[in-house]
């Protein structure tokens, strides 16, 4: 099977991008491991898979595996990319999209010139939505480590997030302790770890170890949460400018019950064809 395909990232968190709605694509875990891997395939963070919408009304369906092979909830850079790549393929005429995907639906918009913003749907924060075992619910949460206890708020933004603050993200143990609260036990379907430095009430420096794909340059489900986490706590206002280590992109959360809206670049590597 000869699969077309286009390598693109946000910030530096890389996809690589199928159209399944003109394809007929089917892959295992393992194939997905072989195509991520980036000495023995194309080397990616996640594969994102667009398919035809299965409800009337909605535009595609937006499929996300890590590059460890397992389907996911949802991809915040991977969202800005999905708008360029359904324009610039002609899939669809719209600017604005409306997307299934494993956790409801959202609402990306390509701005033009590489920019795009997204209507990324409400966060939850009961513990049971991520799912987080806790006997009720709480701003912050301490979770035992082989280390001590680390202080963490928890967020699902369709994907789930453990977000804790840091005095200083250059220096902060993401590589040893990222694993660890990864894989935690108090978090049945893993989570992805975030390392929130804030830089005043506007500004955050962020770093996260993703569940199934280790720390990468940027995480937009990531920004999400530890933005909507810093605002929950009375450290942050509505507006947010995220410094990731491959660039920044802009968070806007009005509070309880509203959408996140995260606005980003979106950029096209190449396109390529591979035989699988
Ligand atoms: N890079 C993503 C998140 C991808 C999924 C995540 N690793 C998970 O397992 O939930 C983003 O930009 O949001």
């Amino acid at each position: 099977m000869k699969l077309k395909f286009s390598k693109m990232h946000g910030l530096g968190n890389d996809f690589m991008v199928i159209d399944g709605v003109r394809q007929a694509v089917s892959l295992a875990p393992e194939q997905i491991r072989l195509l991520g891997n980036r000495q023995l395939g194309i080397g990616f963070d996640q594969l994102l898979l667009v398919e035809p919408a299965r409800e009337p009304g909605h535009d595609f369906r937006y499929r996300i595996f890590n590059n460890d092979g397992g389907e996911v909830e949802q991809c915040g850079n991977g969202a800005r990319c999905f708008a360029k790549f359904v324009r610039d393929q002609g899939l669809t005429g719209k600017s604005r999209i409306e997307v299934e995907t494993a956790r409801g639906v959202i609402s990306p918009e390509y701005l033009g010139d590489g920019l795009a913003r997204v209507d990324m749907g409400v966060p939850r924060f009961k513990p049971a939505d991520l799912p987080f075992l806790a006997d009720a619910e709480a701003l912050t949460y301490a979770l035992p480590l082989s280390g001590g206890d680390c202080e963490i708020g928890i967020a699902s933004m369709g994907n789930p997030h453990a977000v804790q603050l840091v005095d200083d993200v250059d220096t902060a143990p993401v590589a040893e302790v990222g694993p660890e609260i990864e894989s935690h036990p108090s978090f049945p379907q893993r989570v992805n770890a975030g390392f929130m430095q804030i830089v005043n009430r506007g500004e955050i420096r962020l770093r996260v170890y993703e569940r199934g794909a280790g720390e990468t340059l940027a995480c937009g489900t990531g920004a999400c949460a530890a933005v909507v986490c810093g605002i929950r706590q009375g450290l942050l206002d509505a507006r947010v400018t995220v410094h990731a280590r491959g660039g920044d992109i802009v968070i806007e959360w009005a509070g309880e019950g509203s959408p996140v809206i995260m606005t980003g670049p979106a950029v096209t590597v190449f396109q390529g064809e591979i035989e699988l």
